[in-house]
């Protein structure tokens, strides 16, 4: 019989790994650096990777009237960036909201990531207030009239801690509407996360009594090693919305050629450079889902 924690229990029978945040570093350089591969600027990594999260955010939320992208100061609110243009070019008549508090810093790519939003028609940039009425509008707490779906493109690999400003708040709301009172059919996707859940630790446990778990974990090249603490059995039944978090989480990012993933012991990946679909799901029994 399937059990409970199937999504990554498969994976872990068909010799599924989760990289570390060191390994995904290296993974990240080693692709840059064209080690076992042929070599990609980070700007080509981060437009495919944000195009092909994308296609699965399309595909799995297809009754979003609006996405409220929200972009953290690294590469992974980059990719959100790439992800949230190319929502509202290939989805006819939606809305985008941007959020990235901190500005694209010194990195001359976020900023030309910014401005090329910022002449996509259906891209609009938000203020705090706006993303905090439309979780309050997601959450019940606002009467509201569009459907929502929030894009957590805070933190990647390199995040550290705990949430910090000015992050803090918004990260508290949307941590709020996914708590396991509020649990969504398998197939309704009101929260995105790309590559890892915001303010969960990249290497450890996440602190399931107050921790963000969104509909949809689109982990870019491979799963991370946060992930696995669903199949420690020392940690007990894991809650609702981990296990359905485990069963709708799919990968993105075509990049890796059969030398990286003898590298990196990535043997299970679905996905190779060259590869005709954009994601496919982690869980390899349900391959044909995508
Ligand atoms: N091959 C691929 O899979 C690709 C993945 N990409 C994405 O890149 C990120 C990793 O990017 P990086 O810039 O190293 O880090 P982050 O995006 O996680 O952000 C770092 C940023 O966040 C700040 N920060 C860290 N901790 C905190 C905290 N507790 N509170 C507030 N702020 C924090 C830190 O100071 C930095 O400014 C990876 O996950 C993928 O999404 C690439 O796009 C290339 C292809």
């Amino acid at each position: 019989m399937a059990s409970d924690r199937d999504g990554y229990s498969t994976w872990c029978r068909y010799g599924g790994k989760f990289l570390s945040a060191a390994e995904a570093r290296a993974l990240d350089d080693d692709l840059i650096a064209g080690v076992g591969c042929e070599a990609s600027t980070l700007e080509a990594l981060m437009r495919r990777a944000g195009e092909q999260a994308a296609s699965a955010t399309l595909e799995r939320a297809r009754d979003a009237e609006t996405f409220a992208v929200l972009c953290g100061p690294g590469n992974n609110g980059g990719d959100g960036l790439v992800l949230a243009r190319a929502c509202a070019l290939r989805r006819e008549g939606v809305r985008v909201v941007v959020w990235y508090p901190k500005g694209p810093g010194k990195s001359e790519l976020y900023a030309k990531l910014v401005e090329e939003c910022r002449a996509t028609r259906n891209v609009r940039f938000a203020d705090e207030a706006e993303i905090v009425d439309l979780l309050r509008e997601a959450s019940g707490d606002r009467a509201g009239t569009s459907t929502c779906c929030f894009i957590d493109a805070l933190f990647g690999f390199s995040f550290r801690g705990a949430v910090r400003e000015p992050y803090v708040n918004v990260m508290k709301l949307l941590t709020a509407l996914t708590s396991e009172s509020r649990i969504r059919d398998v197939g309704v996707v009101r929260t995105v996360s790309l590559d890892i859940p915001s303010g969960w630790s990249v290497d450890g446990a996440p602190n399931t009594d107050d921790v963000f778990i969104p509909d949809l974990l689109i982990s870019l090249t491979a799963p991370k090693r946060c992930c696995a603490t669903f199949d420690n059995p020392a940690l007990g039944e894991a809650p609702a919305r981990l296990r359905r978090m485990a069963q709708t989480h799919v990968v993105a990012g075509t990049f890796l050629t059969d030398e990286l993933c003898e590298r990196y012991g990535l043997y299970a990946i679905p996905l190779r450079r060259g590869s005709e679909i954009d994601f496919a799901p982690l869980d390899l029994s349900r391959r044909d889902e995508s």
